[in-house]
């Protein structure tokens, strides 16, 4: 493996350690205009794990995804406060990264933290250059270290398979799951930490839907990865913990086992048995 290659700690040592925090949200509020999307919300979000966002539409899910690497910042009357912290380890110092400082470096933020969204949104660009998109802004590469990264990034994303021999054709040529995959390759090619995900299997057929959860499933132990999802069974597959929102406050979070067979509150409880939603 080259120096542009990521480094990835083996998953049977991730699996070994206890539940560590990456990302620390607590008392966020957070607004448009007037109207307040999120109250008071405090969560942990465990390192190396996928923790599902699930609750009724409107509750707030996308916004506090969307706070996280300050997507938010282009909306406009859109504004939060609270602390929303990230671990970060600088040659064995560990600081964190206040996501909320307005002087924060926010193209540095995210190459931290990728988002995959609902539709898949290839450029109109080829496969190949799609995925050095972001290595070609940000790393100094030589066109061999490009290639490797390249290959790498849509192998993670197990989609090299099926667009090894057309690298240079259109993005835009692909099937939606085959999109939605390359799209991921180009979110992990730049070397995130974190992968937030919107619903990112809503616009897809029940085959590429299974293909990217068992993806999400297996790059967990190399990344934190965060998915909101209306899918329920989605949320049961795929996630380790999950955390369920109603208007705007966290009800409940915890292990995605106990939070769908023993919640501790009635509303968990009947949303997640579909009595809601
Ligand atoms: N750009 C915006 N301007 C004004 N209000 C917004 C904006 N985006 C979201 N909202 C409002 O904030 C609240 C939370 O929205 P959010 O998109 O976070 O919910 P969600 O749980 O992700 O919903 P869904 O499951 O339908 O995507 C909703 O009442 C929504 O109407």
């Amino acid at each position: 493996m080259s120096s542009v290659t990521p480094a990835i700690a083996s998953a049977e040592n991730s699996e070994a350690l206890p539940d560590q925090t990456l990302i620390h949200i607590e008392k966020l509020n957070a607004w448009y205009g007037d109207f307040q999307a999120i109250h008071d919300l405090s969560l942990e979000i465990p390192k190396h794990k996928v923790t599902a966002f699930i609750g009724p539409s409107g509750c707030g899910k996308s916004t506090l995804l969307k706070w996280i690497n300050r997507m938010n910042d282009v909306v406009p009357g859109a504004r939060a406060k609270g602390r929303l912290t990230i671990d970060d380890d600088h040659d064995g110092k560990r600081t964190e990264i206040d996501v909320l400082d307005p002087n924060l470096d926010v193209v540095g933020l995210r190459r931290k933290v990728g988002i995959v969204f609902q539709k898949p949104n290839p450029f109109p660009k080829s496969i190949y250059d799609n995925v050095a998109f972001g290595p070609r802004l940000h790393m100094k590469t030589t066109k061999a270290e490009l290639d490797e990264l390249v290959e790498w990034s849509l192998q993670k994303a197990a989609v090299w398979d099926e667009v090894k021999d057309r690298l240079h054709g259109p993005a835009l040529g692909l099937s939606g799951g085959q999109q939605q995959r390359l799209c991921i390759a180009r979110a992990i090619a730049v070397g995130p930490e974190v992968l937030l995900m919107d619903e990112p299997c809503s616009a897809l057929d029940p085959s590429s839907t299974l293909a990217i959860e068992d993806l999400i499933f297996e790059l967990r132990s190399q990344y934190t990865i965060v998915i909101v999802t209306h899918n329920m069974q989605q949320a049961s597959r795929c996630s380790d913990k999950t955390a369920f929102f109603f208007e705007g406050k966290l009800i409940e979070a915890g292990d995605t086992e106990l939070v769908f067979t023993k919640p501790k509150n009635k509303q968990t409880d009947d949303y997640v048995r579909g009595k809601f939603g």
